[in-house]
């Protein structure tokens, strides 16, 4: 089985008449999540899309092993779940249909759901706790209730790998805490995930981090190592700093004037 979920080699992308990605060469480990980290404007969204084929690009990039443009479209979507920031999706459609067309891939033209779209569907609904709003529609949820169902929608799919841009946003801590969960099952069963994310403290629970500056690379490693956490103040201009906390890493941000009766001792 090849380690490799995702390869890019010589990857550019412009945007209007910017190149914004330059000539990226990165390979994203199999069976593992990988966050893409750096500050706005970096490249860490258009990097995602470009890697999912939803963005012109000159270079290459292969999905397990396979280059993208190889691949039959109806099969890559099986493959290859994306869930993007923002995403609008019909407000009036019900929060099962919403989930359902994570399905479409896998249904024949017309054909109605089969039993197994349904049991995926609901499972996926359970996973994010959006199963008990099934009947509502999209458009009376809040952004972090939309947010859970975009993510079923993702799960539904069942594919190998996730692509997610900021599935974070709009999420209170419980339920940041529980996708975390979610990832780290799915990592378990052998599903491999991307995700871009800002949320630093949570970026830094997964396996490995490429880091972004001005639509390059400038560091992928292990989230554990030192070098990683160098790598992750520097490009944040040393504004934060990465810390072991029981048994987590954190990343604090660096405040010079700290009122003294703000100090924790
Ligand atoms: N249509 C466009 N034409 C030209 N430049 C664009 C266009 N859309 C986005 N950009 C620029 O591309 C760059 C990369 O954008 P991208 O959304 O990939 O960054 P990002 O790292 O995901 O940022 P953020 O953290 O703010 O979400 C930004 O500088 C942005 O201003």
């Amino acid at each position: 089985m090849n380690a490799i979920a995702i390869e890019a080699r010589g990857l550019s992308a412009r945007l209007g008449d910017t190149e914004i990605l330059h000539n990226i060469t990165l390979a994203l480990p199999r069976a593992r999540w990988t966050c893409i980290v750096g500050p706005n404007g970096a490249g860490k969204s258009t990097l995602l899309k470009a890697l999912a084929g939803l963005l012109p690009h000159s270079g290459g990039v292969a999905l397990l092993g396979r280059p993208l443009a190889d691949w039959p479209s109806r099969q890559r979507a099986q493959q290859l779940a994306w869930l993007g920031q923002n995403e609008s999706s019909g407000d009036d459609l019900t929060v099962w249909d919403v989930a359902m067309l994570g399905r479409l891939p896998h249904q024949a033209w017309l054909s109605p759901p089969s039993a197994a779209d349904h049991a995926a569907v609901e499972r996926a609904l359970r996973a994010t706790q959006a199963w008990g709003w099934r009947a509502r529609s999209l458009g009376q949820l809040s952004g972090g209730e939309r947010q859970r169902v975009l993510l079923a929608r993702a799960l539904a799919v069942e594919a190998q790998v996730l692509l997610m841009d900021e599935p974070l946003a709009n999420l209170d801590p419980p339920h940041q805490a529980d996708w975390l969960d979610l990832v780290q099952a799915l990592v378990r069963e052998g599903k491999t995930v991307v995700s871009v994310l800002h949320e630093i403290a949570m970026a830094l629970h997964a396996d490995e981090l490429v880091v972004m500056a001005q639509g390059r690379i400038t560091h992928q490693g292990l989230c554990a190592e030192p070098t990683t956490h160098r790598a992750l103040e520097a490009v944040f201009d040393h504004r934060i700093e990465v810390h072991a906390l029981q048994g987590q890493w954190v990343a604090l941000p660096r405040i010079t004037s700290l009122p003294k009766t703000h100090h924790a001792d």
